[in-house]
């Protein structure tokens, strides 16, 4: 149930960004299913996001390139939540670098807008709810992509700055542990764009030893195995189907 009064304020919440649609829709289904409090991040609304309200979730629409948007997040998962059991930052911004510089650069500063800067900014922000978490640890998930290792030139504004979501992985890991523990997940082709034409899509399967598009359910798989392990902090989770190999 929704939290409206100081009494029934969530406890243990997990956020996550970018839930209104796909993956993080999958992941914040699956959290609340699992018996979870959820607080579900979106910029547009979605019908997606009115399911997710319809069975209690809290849904808060901010976008992440905007820092008072992200300072208002912030605010009203501290109005709602006395703790938080994790925070899934999902949210994301994907294209290919523009071929004009100043586009490029444009394009840029969102990318560490919304992979970096807004994941920094919410995390040393909800750190103490955090920590007052009842279970043993809580989590911070950072879903970047094996591109942040490997990157893939035609995308290289979005990669680095997906490379820079997984460095503060490692620092944060460190700085926040023992009770957080800090965790990355890289996608492979998990989910193709409505853009991705057949050409392109035979092409990155044919790349792909399991020869398959992951699904959302591939990433669900690998949160609910980082919040399940006591003893997992500072790691970087592959879910590609083994193009990474390619
Ligand atoms: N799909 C795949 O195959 C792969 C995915 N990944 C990563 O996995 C995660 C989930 O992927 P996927 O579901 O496909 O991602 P999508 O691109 O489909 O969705 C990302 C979500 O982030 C939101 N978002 C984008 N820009 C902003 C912004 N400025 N402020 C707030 N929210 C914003 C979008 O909102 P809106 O609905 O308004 O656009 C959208 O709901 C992402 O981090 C992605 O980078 C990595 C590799 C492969
Ligand atoms: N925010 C997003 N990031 C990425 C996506 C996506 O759809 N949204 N997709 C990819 C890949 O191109 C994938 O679709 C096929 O390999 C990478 N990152």
């Amino acid at each position: 149930m929704r939290p409206t009064t100081a009494s029934s304020l969530f406890d243990d919440a997990i956020l996550v960004t970018g839930a209104g649609r796909r993956v993080g829709l999958h992941l914040a289904r699956r959290l609340m299913r699992s018996g979870h409090p959820v607080i579900a991040h979106y910029r547009s609304r979605t019908e997606g996001i009115d399911g997710l309200e319809q069975e209690g979730a809290v849904c808060v629409q901010a976008d992440l390139a905007v820092n008072e948007d992200v300072e208002r997040l912030s605010a009203t998962v501290r109005n709602v939540a006395r703790s938080l059991r994790a925070v899934v930052h999902n949210a994301s911004s994907f294209a290919v670098t523009a071929a004009d510089p100043r586009e490029a650069l444009v394009q840029l500063d969102l990318f560490y807008a919304v992979h970096m800067r807004a994941p920094f900014a919410l995390n040393l922000a909800l750190a103490d709810l955090l920590h007052r978490c009842s279970a043993r640890h809580a989590d911070i998930v950072h879903i970047t992509d094996i591109y942040a290792d490997k990157p893939n030139p035609v995308f290289d504004a979005y990669c680095a700055t997906k490379a820079g979501l997984q460095n503060l992985t490692l620092s944060l890991a460190k700085r926040l542990a023992p009770k957080i523990k800090v965790n990355a997940i890289q996608p492979g082709p998990i989910l193709f764009k409505e853009w991705h034409g057949p050409e392109a899509r035979t092409r990155v399967l044919a790349e792909t030893p399991m020869g398959e598009e992951g699904g959302a359910e591939a990433i669900g798989l690998a949160v609910e195995a980082i919040l399940a392990n006591h003893y997992q902090t500072g790691a970087v989770v592959a879910v590609d189907g083994g193009r990474r190999l390619a």
